[in-house]
């Protein structure tokens, strides 16, 4: 019996209550397998006074074949949770379970069952990327051969080429071909596309959206949130040890106002006649720079277009749009806000 197996009969016979249906990741309705439950999770680091909490309390559930994307700000905690999430870190409170096992206790059983890739890699420069791959899968239980992993990843024409003279985005993608070579049922991606120019990029994400057609469940953590609107089922935004935000992108955007920009002439402004009657709030400033903010987008658009055409009045930088995940973040990052608040809608 392998590794793997040892450990799936443990997962069952420990969580049958979280596990309730194994399985398809199809599109069925019935609901999918628990594979990472978090309850109150904290990390503290030093003790005593000069102690510092990186993540505060925090509770997530991720499903079977869910792509889940932890986001939030510089110092956020999202290392620090990843790395309990891992196995690599215990943690100084809550409870956290992968596959019904402990991460860091049980880690022989869930470690050939997951697929890391870490910020750096670090493998010895001196060697050449199919050797430090080879070196990786020795390592596995159930590695794919080393030439097929580097094809999925690109890196066929650098198989001989020695790491040291590998660009930034190469060493990335050796980075990922690790994480994959053991077909990892949970694979955690800690900022997989950093460093990786923009074709590279869409190549990577469209090996990840293979992987979770494949059932993977992967966890990626990311500074880019066209990333994670892209590839993300679920998300949620980490700030100052907490999770402020969390749900799909469109609930995480949801009742987020959108935006209108335009510059009015500045030549006359006190000849500019009044703006038109709009849902939202508007800022003008000295320069004619005007802001709305708004819920009804459609309708208050529409209203200035009208009002532009009926003045006279000529609108430059036009700009108009819906609320994003980006727009969301940065509330959150300019916020000042406190453990334990959460931004308004
Ligand atoms: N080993 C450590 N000892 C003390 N404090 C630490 C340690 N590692 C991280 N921290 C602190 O914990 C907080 C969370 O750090 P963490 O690296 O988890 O954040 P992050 O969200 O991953 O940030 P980034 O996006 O900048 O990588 C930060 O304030 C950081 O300074």
């Amino acid at each position: 019996m392998t590794a793997t197996t040892t450990a799936r009969d443990l997962t069952t016979a420990q969580d049958a209550t979280v596990h309730g249906i194994h399985g398809s990741t199809s599109g069925t309705a019935a609901p999918r397998e628990t594979v990472i439950r978090v309850e109150g999770l904290e990390r503290r680091y030093g003790r005593g006074r000069d102690s510092h909490l990186a993540v505060a309390g925090i509770d997530l559930e991720i499903r079977r074949g869910e792509l889940f994307a932890l986001l939030g700000t510089n110092g956020a905690g999202k290392t620090s949770t990843l790395e309990v999430l891992e196995g690599l870190a215990r943690p100084t409170g809550g409870t956290v379970s992968v596959f019904g096992l402990d991460p860091y206790r049980d880690r022989r059983h869930v470690r050939p069952r997951q697929g890391l890739m870490l910020q750096t890699g670090g493998f010895p420069t001196d060697l050449t990327t199919a050797e430090a791959l080879r070196m990786w899968t020795s390592t596995l239980s159930a590695p794919r051969p080393v030439s097929e992993v580097l094809a999925q990843v690109d890196l066929a024409d650098r198989a001989w080429t020695r790491i040291s003279a590998l660009s930034g985005g190469e060493v990335r993608r050796l980075d990922l071909a690790c994480a994959i070579a053991g077909e990892p049922e949970l694979l955690f991606l800690d900022e997989p596309t950093t460093g990786l120019d923009p074709e590279s990029r869409a190549r990577a994400w469209e090996l990840i959206r293979a992987l979770k057609e494949n059932g993977t469940t992967i966890v990626l953590t990311t500074h880019y949130l066209d990333e994670a609107e892209t590839l993300a089922d679920e998300l949620a935004i980490m700030h100052r040890g907490r999770i402020v935000r969390r749900g799909t992108v469109e609930e995480v955007v949801a009742g987020h106002p959108a935006t209108i920009r335009a510059t009015l002439p500045i030549d006359a402004p006190a000849d500019v006649p009044a703006l038109p009657a709009i849902h939202g709030s508007s800022t003008r400033d000295r320069k004619g720079r005007l802001e709305i903010t708004t819920d009804r987008l459609e309708d208050d658009l529409l209203a200035l277009l009208s009002w532009s055409r009926e003045q006279g009045v000529e609108l430059s930088g036009l700009d108009a749009r819906a609320a994003s995940l980006e727009s969301v973040f940065l509330e959150i990052a300019g916020s000042g806000l406190e453990p334990g608040e959460t931004p308004a809608a």
